[in-house]
């Protein structure tokens, strides 16, 4: 009976003993992973938690800080590519339409648009340019974040509608569409039997920039602005760059070198590393022609909007 209960107590002990042992290696292992998480990997548990652990500083995506809200056709992409130049700029390639056509998708979805970053100092930027033209979008933006910088690259109103028109007409085409004649979609008579802009027609009502800068200021302040004057990136862009730098509170980084000029294209390329950048066919191509007879009219018609723009942004252009 005796020897029975000794041969118990030793199994007993022994199973007391091993499951010691266990906890014994466990604890060992786990302070060891420790150590190395420590002082090798600055304590992120990176291969415990993986994916749900934030990593500061590391492949993080943020909103962005500044957006080019527009002029539709005014060198948005452009202006977006040269600025991906600086060092410190993370751009998104692709216009996302957030606060226009995809907010219904929500804040995480449009995150998800965002690039990686590496460095809590890289700024984030984004161009959607029917931003500028659409009513919902000033509200949505000063929402989601008061302080966000909004630069607006402009350019001569009739060479702008022309350009749009062009695009219109373009895509007409490639749809098998019936194509539009500018002279006869950019008037109306009134009633009193005056000539007019056509104020339904897109490629005028986008040019008249007092129009849609009132609705974003009833919002921001025109500090938030930054007032690229397209023309002259067009023809210069390190002029315009540099207040771009300065407005988004970035040291001048970008340099003469990286902005090539294309004889055959007409336009300036960027180099970010060793491979140059142009714009796709889109962007430069041949205008329709449009007789001298409307690009006066245009001009006329357009002049008050002009004005009243020159006034609200405390800035003149020599769109005469
Ligand atoms: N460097 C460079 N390369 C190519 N194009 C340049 C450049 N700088 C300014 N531009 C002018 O950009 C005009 C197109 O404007 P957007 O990019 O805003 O067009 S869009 O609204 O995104 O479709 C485009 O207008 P169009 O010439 O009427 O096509 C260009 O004049």
């Amino acid at each position: 009976m005796s020897g029975r209960n000794n041969n118990e107590e030793v199994t007993k002990s022994m199973a007391k003993f091993s499951t010691r042992c266990v906890i014994a290696c466990l604890l060992t292992i786990a302070m060891c992973l420790l150590q190395y998480d420590l002082f090798f990997r600055n304590f992120k548990f990176k291969w415990w938690f993986d994916k749900d652990v934030i990593v500061p500083n590391q492949f993080e995506k943020k909103f962005p800080s500044a957006l080019i809200v527009g002029v539709r056709k005014g060198g948005t992409r452009a202006l977006l590519d040269a600025i991906a130049l600086h060092s410190k700029v993370k751009i998104v390639r692709r216009e996302t339409h957030f606060f226009d056509s995809n907010y219904s998708l929500g804040f995480d979805w449009y995150r998800n648009q965002m690039p990686d970053i590496e460095n809590e100092d890289e700024i984030v930027i984004e161009k959607t340019p029917a931003y500028f033209t659409n009513e919902n979008v000033p509200k949505r933006v000063y929402e989601m974040n008061p302080n966000m910088k909004l630069i607006l690259i402009v350019r001569h109103p009739v060479y702008r509608t022309v350009s749009d028109f062009t695009q219109v007409y373009y895509n007409k085409l490639e749809q098998n569409k019936s194509l539009p004649v500018l002279s006869i979609e950019a008037f109306r008579t009134n009633e009193a039997g005056q000539e007019t802009i056509n104020m339904e027609y897109k490629p005028i009502t986008n040019s008249l920039y007092d129009i849609h800068i009132s609705k974003w200021l009833q919002y921001f302040k025109t500090e938030n602005f930054l007032f690229v004057n397209g023309d002259v990136f067009r023809a210069n862009p390190l002029h315009e760059l540099r207040r771009v730098e300065e407005f988004l509170g970035l040291e001048r980084s970008i340099t003469p070198n990286q902005l090539v000029f294309d004889y055959n294209k007409g336009f300036f390329c960027f180099r970010k590393t060793t491979k140059i950048r142009c714009l796709g066919q889109s962007k430069g191509r041949k205008h329709r022609s449009v007789s001298d007879d409307v690009v006066l009219k245009l001009s006329k018609m357009f002049e008050d909007h002009n004005q009243n723009f020159f006034r609200i942004i405390n800035r003149t252009y020599s769109w005469d």
